[in-house]
């Protein structure tokens, strides 16, 4: 490989703090991978003494895969490839073994005792009801980013609202619960080491003279304490080397601290920044729209994205008036190209579905990079298939309690409890009709029911899903609802919609259930071989490169999503511009052909291109 001037300074860096500022595809990986070689074999450096941090363990695999490929002569050498909660977890380890504590990991949501069943369990006992997975996981995100920026919970709700009661009284709990028993999870890794750090004095010299050559990769996803453990463990020689790209921040609801990034020369002052604005990876075509794209945001270093790549085909931007129009057009295109070398992306893992479907259908092989889909497990498919169990056995009350306020007849719980004082075997809706003096109006609503629920028992998985989404009027329950649930209407919309699609070629509802479980199964299965195409969230495709990329789902609130236009309208750039860099990183994993899709009707309802699609097009 023949490395440019801009990566040869990069690799030469020695000692001494260093920043490299890169645009995606500049061999920033590269530069590191060759640069931890050019210490040992030139410089004399102890393999044992170089400590590279990466983003992710899968990006630490890979990190040392590509320096045992390119030196297989250095193979044996013991470099620490890691990621800081790796790092972290040897030093708690360490320390926990000298001070006799016996530390537990709360991480593995296979074992009882699990963060998941603990922050359930507090919930339950602080809100008296159970917590909605959704609302479990802006908890954990919540708990995270209060201690990634080192905040305190107050501090926290200063800035931040969020949809869970009493969420101070169960973050505290939470905390103090693991303390008495000595239990972590993964932020806890972080704060306990910076203790540790902080007030082992023999520790902290132990770990400065084992790693004194420091490099961190994507450092604009790293957080605040994880910078302040990186800060405490170079010093005082500070042979650190950052290497980041600002542009390509997308943690931000994680903690991630690209401040530091702009602030490095405040921590640093003698401290050296390297520009490497060349592109290896991408056609001249998509260099040049992600630059100007980019552009777009205010807080960020300038720099430009250049490339010697030669032009190829534009950019290509394909407005289509369904969603089933967009799958059409995706089967069709992928018939031309080499599937391992191709890449889906999309804003929300939801977007898997539909597509997974379709990809079924058509014998196409697939492999998810995000393996556990929450789709599988919502409140709104577990109502579907109650629906659907109780048109085939109208005499199942504790389905019909599940789901009778959901849809029309006005029923009330005391003549649920009433009806169930009744012969179980008899038909839940002429069980309630026996209610003591019900009028003639509920008796008509009652006869209706028991006849929509017959008339779906006849029916298809599809078309039953039709008739109990508008007929049954399970579509007003979603549309009043959805926002107590942490929802939009059409993100619920979307979800029948792939149920409908799921069901399209299922006869009943055990087909249709064996579905659902099949497609679950494929993808938490799915592994990558020369014939698979890659599916994947933007978030989860961090660092790859395909030569093919398609963007899916390409509509205004779902991308950007509601809540970063509605802060923008309010005067706040920040969300908005986290989710501009996020489409920059869907973008910018295209090598040499780009396909933008955006379908304008979803379940009936009509959508609007996304705007930064719009912006695209009248930068071409
Ligand atoms: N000097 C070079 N000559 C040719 N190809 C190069 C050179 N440097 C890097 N590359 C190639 O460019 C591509 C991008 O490199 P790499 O993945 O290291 O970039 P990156 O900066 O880490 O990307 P990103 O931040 O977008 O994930 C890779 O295919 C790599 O092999």
């Amino acid at each position: 490989m023949k490395f440019s001037l801009e990566q040869k300074n990069a690799i030469n860096h020695i000692s001494g703090p260093a920043l490299i500022l890169a645009v995606p595809g500049a061999g920033k990986t590269t530069v590191l991978v060759h640069r931890t070689y050019n210490l040992i074999a030139n410089h004399n450096i102890n393999p044992e003494n170089i400590l590279s941090i990466t983003f992710s363990k899968a990006s630490s695999i890979d990190m040392k895969k590509r320096f045992n490929t390119l030196f297989p002569q250095a193979a044996s050498y013991n470099v620490h490839f890691s990621t800081i909660h790796s790092f972290c977890y040897g030093l708690i380890r360490e320390y926990a073994y000298i001070n006799r504590i016996n530390y537990r990991l709360i991480e593995d949501n296979k074992r009882q005792l699990n963060k998941y069943n603990l922050l359930k369990k507090i919930y339950l006992d602080i809100n008296k009801t159970y917590i909605t997975e959704e609302k479990l996981e802006n908890l954990l995100n919540a708990i995270g980013y209060i201690k990634n920026k080192m905040l305190t919970a107050d501090q926290y709700l200063q800035d931040n609202k969020i949809d869970i009661d009493n969420f101070k009284i169960i973050y505290n709990s939470y905390e103090n619960y693991k303390k008495k028993y000595n239990l972590l999870d993964f932020d806890d890794m972080l704060t306990i080491s910076l203790e540790i750090l902080k007030n082992s004095k023999i520790l902290l010299e132990k770990y400065r003279n084992r790693y004194k050559f420091i490099q961190v990769d994507e450092g604009q996803d790293t957080s605040k304490i994880q910078m302040e453990i990186i800060r405490l463990l170079a010093l005082p020689e500070n042979n650190l080397i950052i290497v980041a790209d600002d542009d390509q921040s997308i943690y931000g609801f994680r903690g991630a601290y690209p401040k530091a990034l702009l602030d490095f020369n405040k921590d640093y002052i003698n401290g050296k920044i390297f520009f490497m604005e060349e592109n290896y990876r991408s056609s001249k075509n998509i260099v040049s729209v992600s630059n100007k794209f980019i552009k777009s945001n205010t807080l960020r270093y300038k720099k430009e994205i250049k490339t010697h790549n030669p032009y190829l085909e534009p950019v290509n931007i394909i407005k289509v008036k369904s969603i089933t129009d967009q799958y059409e057009y995706l089967i069709e295109d992928l018939k031309n190209k080499d599937l391992s070398k191709s890449c889906i992306l999309y804003r929300n893992n939801l977007s898997s579905i539909g597509i997974i479907e379709f990809l079924i259908r058509n014998n196409i092989s697939f492999y998810t990079r995000d393996k556990k889909l929450r789709f599988f497990n919502h409140w709104l498919i577990k109502d579907i298939v109650d629906f659907l169990i109780l048109a085939k056995d109208t005499s199942n009350m504790d389905i019909y309690e599940n789901i009778y306020y959901k849809i029309k007849g006005y029923i009330s719980k005391n003549q649920i409890n009433y009806a169930k004082t009744l012969d179980a075997n008899k038909c839940v809706f002429e069980r309630i009709g026996e209610y003591p003096g019900i009028n003639e109006f509920y008796k008509r609503n009652l006869r209706e029911l028991k006849l929509d629920f017959k008339k779906i028992s006849n029916m298809k998985p599809r078309e039953a899903i039709f008739y109990i989404e508008y007929h049954l009027e399970y579509d007003i329950y979603l549309k009043e609802n959805s926002i107590k649930f942490g929802y939009t209407y059409d993100n619920l919309s979307t979800m029948l919609y792939y149920l409908k699609l799921i069901g399209e070629n299922c006869e009943n509802l055990e087909e249709f259930t064996q579905r659902l479980n099949h497609i679950q199964f494929l993808c938490s299965n799915s592994t990558k071989n020369t014939n698979t195409i890659t599916l994947s969230t933007i978030h989860s495709s961090k660092g790859l490169e395909f030569e093919n990329i398609y963007m899916i789902d390409l509509i205004d609130g779902e991308f950007p999503n509601t809540s970063s236009i509605e802060d923008f309208d309010l005067g706040n750039i920040e969300n908005l511009e986290e989710e501009r860099r996020l489409f920059y990183v869907g973008i910018t994993r295209a090598k040499k052909h780009l396909t933008l899709i955006a379908p304008n009707n979803i379940n009936g309802n009509e959508f609007l291109p996304s705007r930064f699609l719009n912006e695209l097009e009248k930068n071409f």
